[in-house]
């Protein structure tokens, strides 16, 4: 390549860096090479066929017009697989040791075939529930997008091509993350022609540490790159900053060879506050899926379903239709406390040889319906609701933006945290960004006197109050 060609591909990437942002840029573009320019068509080259798709899907239009600004004559841009143009050159240096050789992140192609059974089982998953898997999870509406992405994620076979990766999904306690990511983990394992790992966040972080102290730890990164499926659950206690990094190349790593990584947490990536930005980009760059609160029907059917599991083991036992909908009507909480009332009910009739009735339910599941009790709502749920319903971050709610687009969704949000929780004005000012308590009561008095006149904002209001009360 002339040093001319040079300079200008590097005035290409600087264009495509400040127009595409440096997180995407980051993921994207930093491996994108320049192998020559002809006529009207330049050729640029990646190191893997999921990062020539990827940019081809979103960005070919973008790289072109880059292209264009420094080169009006190019009309064509031709992405190629780096390997497929590139042979790898082997160093003429004296072969290092094995474990010295083996590639970073970035070239883990290689492992894509490596048989990995030795070094996987060395890794340790964690324990799966033999319960928790497709056939027992019951779909409604608050969740039918997330079980067909996982459902989708679980039937794919090795080579095909990726739909969205990492599949991201965030709800609250109880909400059938860890059934998700279960079921996919079982489903994907069962044909035997994938490896599929799940590993809770903790188990990552501890694997790691682990591994370190042991000195293995350039063993457990191979192992665990060497799998198809990284299933990890409960992102949101992922902590450390060396074992972020090793995340994020771990990530990186897995995304750029094809494999998938399904992710669950309690929030979404935009407000996993501890993790660095680039992982978060990179997390929220796949398909991020929410699943809501269980509403009655789905409750219903969760109940139905597991006085069904049950009946495996206990022919006998039966609840009535009439005690189902009394507990999907009265148990709102999640789905741990629908689990709980069955398994008393169950364990209330075997012991005491009685058939379960009204009466008896009511008595039995007394504290998991809590009627009186209102829920208690936290700031950090409001401005999580409120961010989703307005399309903004939490970040930037609690942010010093003034922009129209952030300022109402903050007031809204400061006004409920006002009304539905027992915060004094000037802790909902601390919570949000270190504001002055004049500036929450200027928000509350402005959403009071809205909704008093503006039908449509004064039902947003009634329904981000429904969502939180839910
Ligand atoms: N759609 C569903 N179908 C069947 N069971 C469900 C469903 N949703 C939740 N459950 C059941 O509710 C219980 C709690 O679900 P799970 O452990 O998956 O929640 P979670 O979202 O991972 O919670 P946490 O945030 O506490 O980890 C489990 O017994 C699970 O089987």
């Amino acid at each position: 390549m002339t040093t001319s060609e040079q300079d200008r591909w590097s005035r290409v990437k600087n264009r495509l860096r400040s127009n595409v942002g440096e997180d995407v840029y980051t993921s994207w573009f930093a491996r994108m090479d320049l192998e020559g320019v002809q006529d009207e068509s330049v050729r640029l080259s990646v190191p893997t066929r999921f990062l020539k798709s990827w940019i081809q899907a979103h960005y070919a239009e973008r790289v072109l017009s880059c292209w264009q600004a420094e080169m009006p004559e190019v009309h064509r841009i031709d992405l190629t697989v780096r390997s497929a143009v590139r042979p790898v050159v082997q160093p003429k240096e004296a072969p290092a040791p094995v474990e010295a050789r083996r590639a970073p992140a970035p070239e883990l192609r290689s492992t894509a075939t490596a048989p990995v059974s030795a070094n996987h089982d060395a890794l340790g998953g964690s324990p799966l529930d033999p319960r928790l898997t497709f056939a027992s999870f019951v779909i409604g509406r608050s969740n039918t997008l997330a079980h067909a992405a996982a459902r989708q994620v679980a039937e794919g076979r090795r080579g095909d091509p990726v739909m969205f990766n990492p599949l991201y999904i965030h709800a609250g306690v109880g909400l059938g993350k860890t059934h998700l990511l279960q079921a996919v983990t079982w489903a994907g394992n069962s044909g035997n022609e994938r490896k599929v790992l799940y590993l809770t966040a903790e188990k990552f972080m501890y694997g790691f540490v682990a591994a370190l102290k042991t000195q293995t730890a350039l063993a457990f990164k191979e192992a665990l790159r060497g799998i198809d499926v990284l299933v990890i659950d409960d992102l949101q206690f992922l902590q450390g900053k060396s074992t972020q990094a090793e995340f994020c190349h771990t990530l990186n790593a897995l995304i750029d060879a094809g494999r998938q990584v399904v992710i669950a947490a309690d929030r979404p990536p935009s407000d996993l506050e501890s993790l660095d930005d680039r992982v978060r980009s990179r997390l929220a760059g796949g398909l991020v899926v929410e699943m809501g609160s269980l509403g009655e029907e789905l409750r219903h059917g969760i109940l139905k379903s597991r006085v069904a599991a049950a009946r495996t083991h206990h022919a006998t036992f039966d609840v009535p239709e009439e005690v189902l909908h009394y507990l999907a009507r009265a148990i709102t909480h999640n789905g741990r406390d629908l689990e709980g009332a069955i398994n008393r009910l169950l364990a209330h009739s075997k012991l005491n040889n009685q058939p379960v009735t009204l009466e008896m339910a009511e008595r039995e599941v007394r504290d998991l319906i809590r009627p009186s009790e209102p829920k208690r709502i936290k700031i950090e749920d409001i401005q999580r609701v409120v961010a989703r319903q307005y399309n903004v971050s939490r970040s930037d709610l609690l942010s010093s933006r003034r922009t129209a687009n952030v300022v109402r969704p903050r007031q809204v949000a400061m006004y409920l945290a006002k009304t539905l929780t027992l915060r004094s004005l000037p802790e909902i000012g601390r919570r949000f960004g270190g504001r002055d308590h004049t500036t929450v009561l200027h928000a509350v008095r402005k959403i009071e006197a809205l909704v008093s006149k503006d039908n449509a904002l004064s039902e947003e209001v009634e329904s981000l109050k429904r969502q939180l009360q839910e």
